[in-house]
């Protein structure tokens, strides 16, 4: 069954005019976003990412372009319906964006105040505060907490109004790694268990890599990429993508280090270095067991990252193939239609 589109941006299109110069900060995007999905925007900054998702909820109204947000059509609504609208897409930032003069609790009640009774309110901030683990914190202010804790008090603040879609711009930036690995977990559970849908903007292909399902790549206002997350990590197509991906995985410092190895300065006849990408069942041991067994060609694996993404092996592996030309053109038909990816690296030599 088709899953049902909760967010459609159609040829959306934003320009800033100002004095002297005008930007297209978002150059006529489409992107449809899935009930559930946890999609990763990601980009450099300047790209065009947080005009992009703004346009959601039309804190940012586009050039022009069609917005659909959860069946409405968001740019014919008055401005009582789109403030109605919003309470079903909630918002986190970089900045946390608190009010320190207020306590933790009056911080998540604070879009309620006025909507609902205060016994009401009351039940859904304590509600809100364990969701996000600092019950016991509901009398502390903003200042006194870690960036880790004002984000979740952020998470609380925007889902205090239940909404389906939660937009996460730059949400984990300013954070510590492994406090970006425990709110980026907040999400996914939040994803599970409420079937948030989740937006997620980032600089970071490694927070896409972590919870996603989805990702789209912007530059220079267009998304140049996109795709499932497995899709995208297992084929990119566009050098960007695969300078996001390569700087996750480390992979610039290693092929670095193993040009300078011994084995690889003087490579032998048709002996070559090569990356090989695969996803899946296959690993390091039987892919490289199969090419000596079935091809003659030793693969002397230099460097090796193995990665689970959403529960399936993706492999990186640096190696010299060693054997006649004939012999390793077969193996790269072998390889090919395996779907393992061949990259050939270039050594200091050539
Ligand atoms: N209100 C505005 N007025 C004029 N120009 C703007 C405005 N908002 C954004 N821009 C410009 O639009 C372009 C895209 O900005 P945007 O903030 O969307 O990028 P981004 O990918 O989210 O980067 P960052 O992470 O740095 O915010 C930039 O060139 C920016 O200077």
């Amino acid at each position: 069954m088709a899953k049902e589109a909760v967010i459609t941006l159609s040829d959306v299109d934003v320009q800033f005019r100002e004095k002297n110069r005008s930007v297209h900060a978002v150059d006529h995007v489409d992107l449809t976003v899935e009930r559930g999905d946890i999609y990763g925007v990601v980009g450099y900054s300047g790209a065009g990412k947080s005009t992009l998702v703004r346009t959601i909820n039309l804190l940012q109204r586009p050039t022009s372009g069609a917005v659909n947000v959860l069946g409405e059509d968001m740019l014919a609504l008055s401005p009582k319906q789109l403030r109605g609208e919003r309470k079903r897409i909630g918002m986190i930032f970089q900045h946390f964006n608190l009010m320190n003069s207020l306590t933790i609790a009056d911080n998540v009640a604070f879009p309620l105040k006025g909507i609902k009774p205060k016994a009401e309110i009351d039940q859904k901030v304590q509600e809100m505060l364990k969701l996000v683990g600092l019950e016991d914190r509901a009398t502390a202010f903003p200042t006194e907490l870690s960036g880790g804790q004002k984000q979740r008090v952020g998470i609380a603040r925007a889902l205090a109004s239940d909404p389906e879609i939660l937009i996460s711009d730059e949400a984990t930036s300013a954070l510590d790694p492994k406090t970006t690995s425990s709110i980026l977990e907040l999400l996914k559970e939040l994803n599970e268990t409420l079937g948030l849908t989740i937006v997620l903007i980032t600089h970071e292909m490694e927070a896409v890599k972590q919870i996603c399902n989805k990702v789209a790549v912007m530059d220079a206002g267009r998304i140049i990429e996109r795709g499932s997350l497995l899709d995208i990590f297992a084929k990119p197509q566009e050098q960007l993508t695969k300078d996001f991906i390569d700087t996750t995985l480390q992979l610039d410092a290693a092929i670095e280090s193993v040009r300078k190895q011994p084995a690889v300065a003087h490579l032998q006849g048709a002996d070559q270095l090569v990356r090989l990408t695969y996803l899946g069942a296959s690993t390091d041991q039987p892919l490289v067991a199969t090419l000596y067994k079935d091809f003659n060609v030793t693969a002397n694996i230099l460097f090796g990252d193995i990665q689970i993404l959403q529960g399936t092996p993706f492999g990186n592996l640096i190696v010299v193939l060693s054997g006649t030309q004939a012999d390793i053109d077969r193996t790269f038909k072998y390889l090919a239609d395996n779907d393992v990816q061949v990259q050939h690296i270039t050594t200091e030599a050539e």
